[in-house]
C-alpha cells in the first residue's frame, strides 16, 4: 500500500487545467481568474461627496456664512459650472463636487431658506472622497489565480470589467453503487434501505472545488449495466467519481465496471484511515476516482483527493487544497497503528478536540466537525498539547 502523499503526487501529476473561456461577469461567481483583472475607470471617478449636503470653498465659511445655492449636483448629473468665490451647490452622496469646491458640509449642519444656505463656524472632515482614491485606472484590481468570490465580483464590476478570463470547469459525473441506496427522505419505509447521503456531499464538494456536476446516477449492483452506465458517463466527463464498492465484497464492482472502457489504475488502497480502500486511475480520457462507500471515508477521500485534483484542474496547484494549519491537541490521543489517520475534530479555545464517533461509516459527526486532523502511523505517541496539521473538512 502506498501512502497519502504518494498517492497524492500522483493524482496532482494528472491534474492539469482544462483549458480557459471567457465569461459575462454575471456567470463567473465561483470560477478562477485565468489572469489579473485591471481597472479600466478609476474609482471615484472624480473628487466626488462622501455625504448629502453643501458643496463649499473651506475658506468661505471659515467663521460661518449665509451663500446662495446656486444649483444642484447629483450622481451622474453634476453641476456643469464653475463654482464662483461666495457661494455654495446643494450636493448629494457620489455627485462630483463643482471646480472650485473644496468641501461639503453636511445638511444637518446647515439651514436653507429662500436659496440662502446659513453655515456656523464648522471644522471636521472635508467629507470629500479624492478621484482615484480606491483605485486608479490601470491598477491590477485581482491576481491571476483568485477564485471569484461575491467581493472579487464587486472588485472587478467596480473596476468596469464586464466579462472575465476564467478557467473552465471540469465536467463531474458520480456512479453511486449499492442495490441497498435509495433517495433521501424514501427510505424510512423499506427496513433493508440505505438514504444516499453520500452523493449528495460529494456533488456539494465537486461544486465548491470548482467542478460542474453534471450527472449522478444511482446503480443497482449489476456488473453489466454498471459497465454500460459507466461508458455513457466516460463519455460526458473530465472527471467520474464512483462511491462504494471499493472494497473486496462479492458485490463490489467499481473498478470492474470502469475497467471494459482502459481504466489504467494510478493507484488503489491507502495506507490512511478512513479510505483504505481508495483508488484513482484514467478511463476514456477522463480521471477516475474510487471512493469507499463509507460515508465518512467517502467525504474524507472526497475532501483530500478530489478537492485536490480540481483545484489543479481549475488552474491552481492541487496542494493548495491540502494546505493544513497547526493547532495542539486538547486531548491526548492513542498511537494510531499502521494507517496515517485523519480524525474529524472542530476547534475550541485555539485547541483541536476530535469528535466522539470516529467511525468511517459515521453519517452524524460530518454534521457539526469542521476539521480533520492528520496524524502520523505507527507507534507515535500524541500527548496533550500535539501540534497537529489541521485541514478545513
Ligand atoms: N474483508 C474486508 N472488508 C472490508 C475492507 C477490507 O479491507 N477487507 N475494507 C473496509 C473498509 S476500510 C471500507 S472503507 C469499506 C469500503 O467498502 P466499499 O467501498 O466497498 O463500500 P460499500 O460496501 O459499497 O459500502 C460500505 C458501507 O457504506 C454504505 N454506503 C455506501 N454507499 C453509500 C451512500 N452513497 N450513501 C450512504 N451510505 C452508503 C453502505 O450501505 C455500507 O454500509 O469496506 C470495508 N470492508
Ligand atoms: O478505510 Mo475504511 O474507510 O476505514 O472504513
Amino acid at each position: 500500500m502506498i501512502s497519502f502523499d504518494e498517492a497524492s503526487a500522483l493524482l496532482a501529476g494528472v491534474a492539469a487545467p482544462l483549458g480557459l473561456e471567457t465569461l459575462p461577469l454575471a456567470a463567473a461567481h465561483g470560477r478562477i481568474l485565468a489572469g489579473p483583472v485591471v481597472a479600466r475607470i478609476d474609482s471615484p471617478r472624480a473628487d466626488v461627496s462622501a455625504m448629502d449636503g453643501y458643496a463649499v470653498r473651506a475658506a468661505d465659511i471659515a467663521g460661518g456664512a449665509a451663500l446662495p445655492v446656486i444649483g444642484r449636483s447629483y450622481p451622474g448629473q453634476p453641476f456643469a459650472d464653475d463654482m464662483p468665490p461666495q457661494a455654495c451647490v446643494r450636493i448629494f452622496t457620489g455627485a462630483a463636487l463643482p471646480a472650485g469646491a473644496d468641501r461639503v458640509v453636511i445638511q444637518e449642519e446647515v439651514a436653507e431658506a429662500d436659496g440662502i444656505a446659513t453655515f456656523g463656524a464648522t471644522g471636521g472632515p472635508t467629507f470629500v472622497r479624492p478621484r482615484g482614491s480606491d483605485f486608479v485606472i490601470g491598477r491590477e484590481l485581482l491576481a491571476a489565480g483568485t477564485k471569484l468570490t461575491p467581493g472579487a465580483l464587486l472588485a472587478i464590476g467596480g473596476g468596469d470589467v464586464g466579462e472575465v478570463r476564467v478557467w473552465r470547469r471540469p465536467r463531474v459525473g458520480l456512479l453511486v453503487t449499492g442495490d441497498e441506496l435509495v433517495a433521501p427522505g424514501t427510505a424510512a419505509a423499506h427496513p433493508a434501505a440505505i438514504p444516499d447521503s453520500v452523493s449528495l456531499a460529494v456533488a456539494a464538494l465537486a461544486a465548491d472545488w470548482g467542478g460542474e456536476v453534471v450527472r449522478i446516477e444511482r446503480l443497482a449492483d449489476d456488473l453489466p449495466s454498471a459497465v454500460a452506465a459507466a461508458g455513457r458517463m466516460l463519455d460526458e466527463v473530465d472527471v467520474l467519481v464512483v462511491t462504494g464498492g471499493a472494497s473486496v465484497g462479492e458485490r463490489d464492482h467499481a473498478k470492474a465496471m470502469v475497467a471494459p472502457h482502459g481504466l489504467e489504475l494510478l493507484f488503489s488502497k491507502v495506507a490512511m484511515k478512513p479510505g483504505k480502500p481508495v483508488w484513482a486511475g484514467r478511463a476514456g480520457g477522463a480521471i477516475v476516482l474510487g471512493l469507499p462507500g463509507n460515508p465518512t471515508s467517502a467525504l474524507v477521500c472526497a475532501r483530500l483527493f478530489l478537492a485536490p485534483l480540481l483545484c489543479g484542474m481549475t488552474g491552481r496547484p492541487p496542494a493548495e487544497a491540502l494546505a493544513a494549519r497547526t493547532l495542539p491537541l486538547a486531548e491526548a490521543v492513542a498511537p494510531v497503528g499502521s494507517r496515517e489517520t485523519f480524525f474529524r475534530g472542530h476547534e475550541d479555545g485555539g485547541r483541536v478536540v476530535l469528535a466522539d464517533h470516529q467511525d468511517s461509516n459515521g453519517q452524524r459527526v460530518p454534521g457539526s466537525a469542521d476539521l480533520l486532523v492528520r496524524l502520523p502511523a505507527g507507534d507515535v505517541a500524541n500527548p496533550a498539547g500535539t501540534l497537529v496539521p489541521v485541514l478545513a473538512l
